[in-house]
């Protein structure tokens, strides 16, 4: 994922019309599912349109819906904005509108410079042509004349590491060739906005840190970025303000952290509230169980008192309660946590079998309780997966997601995680 660090936000937008890069003015879009009718609706609106008839129209005909319904925004010199929403929401169908590849069917779109569009791996490509006709062809498409090309060929397959390919057709190349060659073109044509779907998730390290650097340079020329992105950390890390679309619909824009919350809240509570920091489950048969159930897990905070959010910085215990069924020796617990809208990278893994904790039950109920006295997760929405195991090797008993949310009381800032810490002076005048 191309990322910016915190320090590279040197441009404030500032209070002024002509800072304005970009405005977007009640914009719809509307798609219909079915393929028949959608092809229908194709030929009949292009032929209004070459009659002189078309107009914008804001009703929806049968089996069409609306993409994207009235949103309106304004983006401004050297701003980094995200834009978040759920799958299908409508995120990537604005950034086509303002791109210019398709047109809005109310609404519009005032962009006062060069788009650059990094929309899907190789967007734009012809995948017959070789990546050098694709340059041609792209750039030219951005704007270029064939002499600005020619100028800045080189460093654009400089750039791409794309070598002899070059004179291959792009159809034989691999989606991170394609993809390199793609964030080359576009970003040699100094564009005033930049337009990032996150499918630009490619590349190697050294690449990504590549382009970062790229981004860097054009951020401080002034370039404005649009950034398409479920990662938090990305959307934080790069982006000072950020807009929410659900359904099409604008539900919010602010500061990063306020939208990115409200955004976790949503995709949290979207029917599952009830589960959220408690699970209560259904007690086994004998005959079901493998020696060990989990019956409920939850937490308790410092004064044991059941609590539903654990809160960065603060204790807290997890709490799982068992029900043996026997006497159950050499048996442990692996827990590993995920951040809901991460980027599916295991934030937490704590295991009594890596702590050297052997745990052993006889009969009956237990809590067994993991003691975290400094919570280090951020605020945010996360899924847990507990797996009990006997000698590493036997599954007694597992639960694949219990989701609860972390809060915050501090201000975390864009920190990854929470380090206990004490500041203090020391002096040193009458020490040697
Ligand atoms: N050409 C099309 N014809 C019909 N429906 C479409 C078309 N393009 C997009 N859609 C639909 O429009 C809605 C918005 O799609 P869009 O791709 O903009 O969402 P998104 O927020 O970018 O989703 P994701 O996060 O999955 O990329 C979706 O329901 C999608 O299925």
């Amino acid at each position: 994922m191309i990322s910016i660090n915190e320090q590279d936000i040197t441009l404030k937008p500032q209070d002024n019309e002509s800072d304005i890069v970009l405005s977007v003015n009640g914009v719809s879009k509307k798609f219909c599912r079915d393929l028949k009718r959608s092809l229908m609706y194709g030929v009949q609106d292009m032929t209004s349109e070459l009659l002189g008839l078309r107009e914008k129209s804001d009703k929806l005909r049968p089996k069409e819906f609306w993409a994207l319904d009235n949103v309106s925004f304004q983006l401004r010199r050297g701003e980094a904005l995200g834009l978040v929403g759920k799958n299908g929401s409508g995120k990537s169908t604005l950034l086509r509108i303002i791109a210019g590849l398709i047109k809005p069917d109310t609404g519009f779109v005032e962009v006062n410079g060069r788009v650059a569009p990094l929309i899907a791996l190789g967007a734009g490509f012809n995948p017959i042509l070789t990546g050098r006709e694709n340059i041609y062809a792209n750039m030219s498409i951005l704007g270029l004349s064939k002499k600005e090309i020619d100028e800045r060929f080189d460093e654009v397959i400089d750039f791409a590491e794309i070598g002899d390919a070059i004179d291959a057709p792009v159809q034989t190349y691999s989606s991170g060739m394609a993809a390199r060659l793609g964030f080359a073109s576009a970003i040699h044509t100094d564009p005033d906005i930049l337009l990032i779907d996150e499918v630009l998730a490619v590349g190697d390290i050294r690449f990504r840190a590549k382009c970062n650097r790229k981004l860097h340079e054009l951020r401080n020329k002034g370039t404005s970025f649009i950034l398409v992105s479920h990662q938090t950390q990305s959307m934080l890390n790069v982006c000072s303000t950020a807009i929410y679309l659900l359904k099409g619909k604008f539900v919010m824009s602010g500061d990063t952290s306020s939208v990115m919350h409200k955004y976790e809240e949503d995709l949290f509570t979207n029917g599952v509230k009830e589960n959220i920091g408690f699970i209560a489950l259904p007690q086994k048969a004998e005959m079901e169980s493998f020696g060990v159930d989990i019956t409920s897990i939850f937490f308790r905070n410092h004064e044991q008192t059941i609590t539903e959010f654990p809160i960065t910085g603060e204790s807290i215990y997890l709490c799982i309660t068992c029900k043996a069924h026997k006497y159950v020796s050499n048996y442990g617990v692996t827990l590993t946590i995920q951040e809901i809208s991460g980027d599916g990278e295991n934030t937490l893994i704590l295991s009594s079998f890596n702590d050297k904790k052997v745990l052993n039950v006889s009969p009956g109920e237990h809590e067994l309780q993991v003691h975290m006295p400094y919570l280090g997760l951020r605020p945010g929405s996360y899924t847990m997966q507990v797996h009990i195991r006997q000698d590493l090797i036997h599954t007694l008993d597992s639960i694949e997601s219990f989701m609860f949310a972390v809060k915050s009381k501090e201000t975390m800032g864009r920190s990854s995680f929470y380090q206990p810490r004490e500041w203090e002076i020391i002096s040193t005048n009458n020490k040697k």
